[in-house]
């Protein structure tokens, strides 16, 4: 059997409070989540629940304060080098093209200019932006700079994608475009993808597997949820079916207690 792309086993991430380093805050704890090769898993919760500090844990930017990460079946040590990552925020070089931006990581691993340049053209004309390579980021909608952004991790070709609400400043139809885009070239080369979003019909179109974590502190997996709707989807259609219904009832119904949990916290904090 192939071991899994991602294991967190008995994850814990305690922080030291900013304003008061006496304070410990413990974001995440006993966390067990797999991501099989080639399975695409969503995290869902409440705002501040410690999704993205999971992430991090996986992409190795981030070492648990207890527990242990596997890739692969081995143990992570410093940056997950099997993962490419896609985050909120722009990653694009705005002194660089949307081309020079592309073939930026092919150069720093030591790819030959000709040879990271035709990848990277391969990769722009794939996401559709075949004729805006000499575009700067300041030149192209917030929807070309996710669709070059997109080509910048795809181009490494990662074994694993790490995506942290990835579309959320788009529009809602630029948002379901992309979404449908990742499908089809995830469809196409069968990566495993660990998605976090806020989103929960957007983790359910998109996903194999929908795992929800509880509000924090110590927030854990408390719901796991295969998504059995078929393939290839369409992340507009599929929402009108009534699997997506049922499974978005049954979802929430976990989701719901926590994200008022959140709710409250964040007002207190306030
Ligand atoms: N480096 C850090 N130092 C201190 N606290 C941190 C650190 N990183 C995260 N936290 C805290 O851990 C908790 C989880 O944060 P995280 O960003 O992982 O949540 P999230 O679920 O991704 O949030 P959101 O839904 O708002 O994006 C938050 O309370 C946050 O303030």
């Amino acid at each position: 059997m192939t071991a899994p792309a991602i294991e967190l086993q008995g994850v814990a991430c305690t922080f030291v409070d900013k304003h008061n380093p006496a304070q410990r805050y413990t974001a995440v704890s006993q966390v067990d989540l797999t991501v099989g090769a080639g399975e695409f898993v969503s995290v869902v919760g409440p705002t501040g629940c410690g999704k993205s500090t999971l992430l991090n844990v996986a992409a190795g930017l981030l070492e648990p304060s207890e527990g242990s990460v596997r890739i692969f079946g081995e143990a992570l040590q410093g940056l997950n080098r099997r993962a490419g990552y896609m985050f909120q925020a722009e990653s694009l070089m705005p002194w660089r093209t949307a081309l020079a931006n592309v073939m930026a990581g092919l150069q720093f691993r030591g790819v030959a200019e000709s040879d990271a340049r035709a990848q990277a053209g391969d990769w722009l004309r794939r996401v559709g932006l075949g004729a805006f390579g000499d575009r700067y980021p300041h030149q192209m909608s917030g929807g070309m700079r996710k669709r070059a952004s997109l080509a910048q991790t795809l181009v490494l070709d990662p074994d694993i994608i790490l995506m942290d609400e990835p579309f959320s400043a788009l529009d809602i139809q630029t948002r379901q475009l992309m979404e449908n885009e990742v499908l089809a070239l995830w469809q196409g080369k069968k990566k495993a993808v660990l998605f976090i979003t806020h989103d929960l019909d957007e983790a359910i179109a998109m996903s194999d597997r929908v795992v929800v974590l509880s509000a924090g502190p110590a927030s854990r997996p408390i719901g796991e949820f295969t998504i059995d709707i078929e393939r290839p989807r369409d992340v507009a259609e599929v929402k009108t079916t009534p699997r997506f219904l049922e499974l978005h009832a049954a979802i929430w119904d976990e989701l719901r207690g926590e994200v008022l949990k959140g709710y409250q916290q964040q007002l207190q904090k306030a």
